[in-house]
């Protein structure tokens, strides 16, 4: 059997004596889309840096095609591995079509400009987006979910077997959380495998083909939406009863009561 794309294994990491990952393992193939939920704090970004080669755990493995991460070349890794971190903070005043270029640098060398295949893979990426019409405008002038998208074209202009992204739809309307997720699922047809840190359970539910719940730095569950988005289950690890609607075969999760103190805390 062939190796996973990406595979972390019995990762653990403290800080301060204080454990923040334990024992937390994740695989990712081609072309799945796989969520990444859990309460805040309970270690969805550190594991997402870890699996990046971001962050070094104080013990496990990170493998990428069964070899590892940390052996990869550093140019190679780059193009084939994208991360977008949480932030969307920007500080170099640089247009739009220059900051989702960005994403190419991993395919260039310095005596070889950008050609035809860049310049679309940045239009392509502009346009999956929706952020075309924003071309020239200075990045650091935009909306927060307008820069959101950017960067989330920047991630996806890079071309990527690989994409972890960290709560890509924090701040997005309605409308621009549904095209980034489409644009995700559309990237796994085509054989990219993402890892996707979501906090919104329908979304979870609706777009992804696995659904990792981490608590308190471990993987309380791993399988398919409709296994792990159990009421039970949910209520143990966000301390909430969630309204679930059913329609047309969907789930929707409605938060709804607070059942005692918080789960991480
Ligand atoms: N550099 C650090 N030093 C000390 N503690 C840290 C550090 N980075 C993260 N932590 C702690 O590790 C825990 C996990 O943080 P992490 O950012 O991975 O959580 P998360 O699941 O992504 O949360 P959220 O949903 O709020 O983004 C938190 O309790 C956080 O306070």
């Amino acid at each position: 059997m062939s190796a996973p794309l990406l595979e972390g294994r019995g990762l653990r990491l403290s800080y301060s004596g204080r454990t923040v990952l334990a024992e937390a393992g994740v695989t990712l193939g081609h072309g799945e889309l796989v969520g990444l939920i859990g309460p805040n704090g309970a270690g969805k970004t550190t594991l997402l840096k870890c699996l990046a080669g971001l962050l070094r755990a104080d013990a496990g493995t990170v493998t990428l095609d069964g070899a590892a991460l940390d052996r990869v070349p550093p140019r190679l890794l780059a193009r084939r591995l994208a991360y977008l971190a949480q932030s969307t903070a920007v500080h170099w005043p640089l247009t739009v079509e220059r900051v989702v270029a960005l994403g190419r640098l991993p395919h260039l060398d310095p005596w070889r400009a950008p050609g035809a295949a860049d310049a679309t893979a940045i239009e392509r990426a502009l346009a999956q987006c929706g952020v075309a019409h924003l071309r020239e405008r200075v990045v650091t002038t935009l909306s927060g979910g307008e820069r959101a998208r950017v960067l989330l074209a920047r991630a996806l202009a890079v071309e990527p077997d690989l994409l972890l992204a960290d709560e890509p739809v924090a701040g997005l309307d309605p409308y621009h959380q549904l095209q980034v997720m489409e644009v995700l699922r559309q990237g796994s047809t085509q054989g990219m495998g993402t890892l996707v840190v979501l906090h919104d359970l329908t979304l979870a539910a609706r777009y992804c083909d696995r659904v990792v719940l981490l608590s308190r730095g471990g993987v309380a569950a791993d399988g398919p939406p409709a296994e792990v988005l159990r009421p039970a289950l949910l209520e143990a690890v966000y301390g909430v009863r969630m309204l679930t609607l059913e329609a047309g075969g969907a789930v929707a999760y409605v938060p709804w009561e607070r059942l005692g103190r918080d789960p991480e805390s």
